[in-house]
């Protein structure tokens, strides 16, 4: 796991993400970065110099063959107190709106679920899976489809919610989730969208994947301009 808790730490540090007394929820879908981004958390908590409160919130979005058994399972093996909010998401993207590109809507209406999932327990940050290969691929998402320069922030406030969105695993790798899962023996549970790793975002990193065979480290290279304040130069002052 040190190769998981070296950078997390790290990023924990850098952003300031977790604050003494924290109540934080870890959104967990059941898939691998979720679920070793709770293991992760669970064994920081034991050495973080801030105190913290942890718990997994799971939102069922209705689709059959969800098994949320396993990832409770998984929870209490670990020690880690589970919620589970149950949802008709799948119905009304599907059924009754008939939703062409189903994904903007059915994320939307998750991200609400689960917000107010953490706010019913009182909770104040909501920790997200994303890691350092899903900033790369939504920094090109959006220069490529919306014209704009943006990235998965490390800490967001939600005014409105008033809950911290935080990303613990932005310095971290999918290649190393995807080892540690593996050696840590972490169950994945398998999502039944019919939507997964058909979208926008598995075409972007494949693009992404060729231009790592053409440009040596540009992996590292597009990872330090995101964090490269100085190095910021473009139209506007
Ligand atoms: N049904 C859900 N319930 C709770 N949290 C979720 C759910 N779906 C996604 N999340 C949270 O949002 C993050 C980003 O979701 P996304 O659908 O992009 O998943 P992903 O990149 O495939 O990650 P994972 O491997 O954790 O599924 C997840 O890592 C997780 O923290």
């Amino acid at each position: 796991m040190k190769k998981i808790l070296g950078p997390m730490r790290k990023a924990i540090e850098d952003f300031n993400l977790i604050d003494d007394g924290d109540k934080i929820g870890v959104g967990v879908s059941g898939g691998k970065d979720s679920m070793l981004l709770l293991y992760a958390l669970k064994l920081y908590q034991r050495f973080s110099p801030e105190k913290f409160e942890l718990e997994a919130f799971t939102v069922d979005l209705g689709f059959e063959g969800f098994e949320t058994k396993a990832i409770e399972s998984y929870c209490e093996s670990i020690g880690v107190p589970f919620n589970l909010k149950k949802t008709n998401i799948k119905n009304i993207v599907f059924d009754t709106r008939k939703e062409k590109n189903p994904c903007s809507l059915c994320a939307n209406m998750r991200r609400g679920a689960i917000h107010n999932s953490l706010k019913d327990r009182g909770f104040n940050k909501l920790a997200l899976g994303h890691h350092g290969d899903d900033a790369i691929d939504t920094f090109f998402l959006s220069l490529l489809y919306e014209g704009r320069i943006n990235t998965l922030p490390p800490l967001t406030y939600l005014d409105r919610k008033k809950i911290y969105i935080i990303r613990p695993l932005l310095y971290v790798s999918e290649q190393d989730i995807k080892n540690s899962i593996e050696k840590n023996n972490i169950p994945i549970v398998n999502n039944p969208c019919p939507a997964d790793k058909k979208t926008k975002r598995e075409d972007m990193n494949k693009l992404v994947h060729k231009i790592y065979k053409e440009v040596p480290d540009a992996r590292n290279r597009i990872l330090t301009a995101l964090n490269n304040e100085k190095g910021l130069r473009l139209w506007f002052s």
